[in-house]
């Protein structure tokens, strides 16, 4: 396959003001009748196979979790500086804590957000010298001690993500014609729960207008929610479908009571190229205003390898294969694929505590970011 080259606002035309992505409320599964449920696997099929994007209600969160969550962003955020600082992702070995805006990279360009990174929190990984590098993934978060009601609201709304996002995963098993449990094994008992915080300050005149650039998610399952303020943009492919991502911005404006859903790179892999991770990115809000969003990646346990699928025939036909880019290879082993992302999207952290594998994942020493986790 040739490699993919992401677009830039060269190739793509101007944004459609007109939401191109389907509601789907998840209560269709979980409790409704089967013909709802067929319904809700039927068209969770489609869309993630055209677009791999979705909007998602009825996942289980009440508006006060929702409100807890939105403000201790907003409240971690407000914090000075020098508290922000003090929790720095360059000090953790697992990738927890907050970047600047600035500090991170997508494709060799800097990112113009600032973000706190929470995972599970977990002891690390007893480590040996034979143990594999993404061993080291595990470990605690980082919390701001001014801020002691955020540990709760962000570590609920990783839990009630974590269900919503293993129905999903159970839809989307039914959808490509395989058994309901066909992802429960790997997800099971300590799934890899990454959330990521985010706030997108205003530019200022003739900034860049990178709030994130064009990238796919590496995981499994990204589940998006935004505050009020627009920026999300995906990419809707033209009808010739080449490998370059050609095609439109499509916006993906907040929706009330709706998460925002995509497929990551994992799944566009295992089947192979019939889910599509989709090129998205975020445009920085204008002076003055700014942007809270908060995602979260579920991806199964570290240890965990997914195998590739075997589609049904009418699917298989249909699959797209999957582009093999040399300078972003793809890896179906989770703790190895997670690692590689990170890595690549935080330089500061790899610098420090993986210098010694950094040759093995094809970073040199020294060098920027280069990809998107
Ligand atoms: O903030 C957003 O709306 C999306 C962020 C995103 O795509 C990401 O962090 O992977
Ligand atoms: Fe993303």
């Amino acid at each position: 396959m040739p490699t993919t080259t992401l677009p830039t606002t060269a190739n793509v035309a101007a944004n459609t003001p007109i939401p191109g992505l389907p509601i789907l409320d998840l209560r269709d599964f979980t409790s409704g009748t089967p013909a709802q449920r067929a319904a809700f696997v039927d068209q969770l099929r489609d869309t993630a196979f055209t677009l791999g994007f979705l909007y998602l209600k009825g996942y289980g969160a009440s508006q006060t979790q929702i409100d807890a969550v939105l403000q201790a962003s907003r409240d971690f955020f407000a914090l000075p500086p020098e508290q922000k600082q003090a929790i720095h992702m360059a000090n953790s070995p697992h990738f927890r804590g907050y970047t600047a805006a600035g500090d991170e990279f997508t494709r060799g360009e800097r990112d113009w957000r600032e973000q706190l990174d929470v995972g599970a929190e977990r002891e690390p990984i007893q480590q040996n010298p034979t143990s594999p590098a993404w061993t080291r993934l595990q470990g605690p978060n980082q919390w701001p001690d001014a801020l002691p009601h955020i540990t709760p609201a962000l570590l609920d709304w990783q839990n009630t993500l974590t269900q919503a996002g293993q129905h999903l995963l159970r839809a989307l098993a039914l959808a490509l014609g395989q058994p309901e449990n066909t992802f429960e094994s790997a997800f099971s008992g300590t799934p890899v729960q990454h959330l990521k915080v985010i706030h997108y300050p205003g530019r200022a005149e003739g900034e860049s207008r990178q709030g994130c650039g064009p990238h796919k998610d590496s995981g499994c399952l990204t589940l998006l929610l935004q505050d009020t303020q627009a920026g999300l943009q995906v990419l809707e492919r033209d009808g010739s479908d080449t490998p370059e991502g050609s095609g439109r911005w499509i916006d993906g404006p907040p929706i009330p009571g709706t998460l925002v859903i995509n497929i990551g790179e994992v799944l566009e892999i295992l089947s192979n190229g019939f889910l599509r991770a989709n090129i998205h990115q975020v445009i920085s809000p204008p002076q003055n205003v700014d942007r809270l969003s908060v995602a979260f990646f579920l991806s199964p346990r570290l240890d965990a390898e997914l195998p590739e699928l075997v589609l049904p025939p009418e699917l298989a036909a249909k699959a797209r294969g999957v582009d093999r880019d040399p300078n972003n290879p793809l890896i179906a082993h989770t703790g190895r694929n997670l690692l590689k992302g990170r890595l690549r999207s935080h330089p500061e952290v790899a610098q420090r505590f993986y210098a010694d594998v950094l040759e093995a994942h094809g970073i040199k020493a020294g060098a920027r970011g280069q990809a998107y986790a």
